[in-house]
C-alpha cells in the first residue's frame, strides 16, 4: 500500500526511527481500525520485491516495520528473506489472525475480538499490544497474556477515539497489575505518519 520513513509510535520500539512497509489487504474488520483504507488490497499499487528494495535503499535506517492491513494474510517468506539478506532488522505488526510466516527479529502481536488469532502466534510474540476500547478489553488482554511466552512484553494501548475515557483506567490497571506497560500512539500526538 505504502512505504514511508517515520518514527515507531507504539509499543516496545516507540521512539525509534523506522521504515514502514504497509501491505494492503485485511479481513479482520476491527470497527475502530485507524487504516480502513488498507482493507481492500485492490485499491493499492503492487510493488515487486526489487521495487521495494530500491524504494527503501536510501533511507538512513536499517529497521523496518512491516504492517498493514494484515501482513500475515500473505506468505512473508520471500519478502523477509530478501530484506534480511540486505541486513535489515525486521519487525512486524500483526493481529495474528493467520499463521506466522517469514523471518522476524521482533513480533508485535495485537489480538482482535473480531477474528481470533491463529495458535502459531503465541510462541512468536515478543510484544503483546492489547487495544483498550472498553472495560472488557482488560480481561481480553489477560486471556492472551496467559498464552504468550514468559518473556513477552505486555502493553495496553488506548483505542484512539476512546483514549480520553480509557487512559485513566489503563493507568490504574497498570499500577495494580505491574506486568503491564502503557503504550500510546505517540505519532498521533507528534503529527507524523
Ligand atoms: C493498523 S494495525 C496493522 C497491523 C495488524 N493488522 C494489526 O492489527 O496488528 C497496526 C496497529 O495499530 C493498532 N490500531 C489500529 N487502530 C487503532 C486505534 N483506533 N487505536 C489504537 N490502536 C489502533 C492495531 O491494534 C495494531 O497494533
Ligand atoms: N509512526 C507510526 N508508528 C506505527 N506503529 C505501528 C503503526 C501501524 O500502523 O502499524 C504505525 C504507524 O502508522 N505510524
Ligand atoms: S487487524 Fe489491523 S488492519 Fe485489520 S482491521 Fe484490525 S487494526 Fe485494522
Ligand atoms: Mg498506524
Amino acid at each position: 500500500m505504502e512505504i514511508f520513513y517515520s518514527i515507531q509510535g507504539e509499543g516496545f520500539y516507540s521512539g525509534t526511527p523506522a521504515i514502514f512497509i504497509r501491505l494492503g489487504g485485511c479481513d479482520v474488520g476491527c470497527v475502530w481500525c485507524d487504516v480502513k483504507e488498507s482493507w481492500n488490497e485492490e485499491d493499492h499499487p503492487f510493488f515487486t520485491i526489487p521495487e521495494i528494495l530500491s524504494q527503501i535503499k536510501d533511507y538512513p535506517c536499517k529497521t523496518i516495520i512491516i504492517t498493514g492491513g494484515e501482513p500475515l494474510m500473505y506468505d512473508m517468506g520471500e519478502l523477509t528473506a530478501a530484506l534480511k539478506e540486505k541486513g535489515y532488522q525486521l519487525n512486524i505488526e500483526t493481529s495474528g489472525a493467520y499463521p506466522v510466516t517469514g523471518q522476524w527479529d521482533w513480533v508485535c502481536f495485537s489480538p482482535k475480538k473480531f477474528k481470533a488469532p491463529n495458535e502459531s502466534i503465541y510462541a512468536h510474540a515478543d510484544e503483546l499490544k492489547a487495544i483498550v476500547f472498553n472495560k472488557s478489553d482488560f480481561d481480553f488482554a489477560e486471556e492472551h497474556a496467559e498464552k504468550v511466552n514468559r518473556t513477552c512484553k505486555l502493553y495496553l494501548q488506548p483505542e484512539w477515539s476512546k483514549a480520553e475515557k480509557m487512559t485513566p483506567q489503563i493507568i490504574e490497571y497498570a499500577k495494580d497489575h505491574s506486568r503491564w506497560n502503557i503504550s500510546l500512539q505517540t505519532h498521533k500526538y507528534l503529527n507524523i505518519p
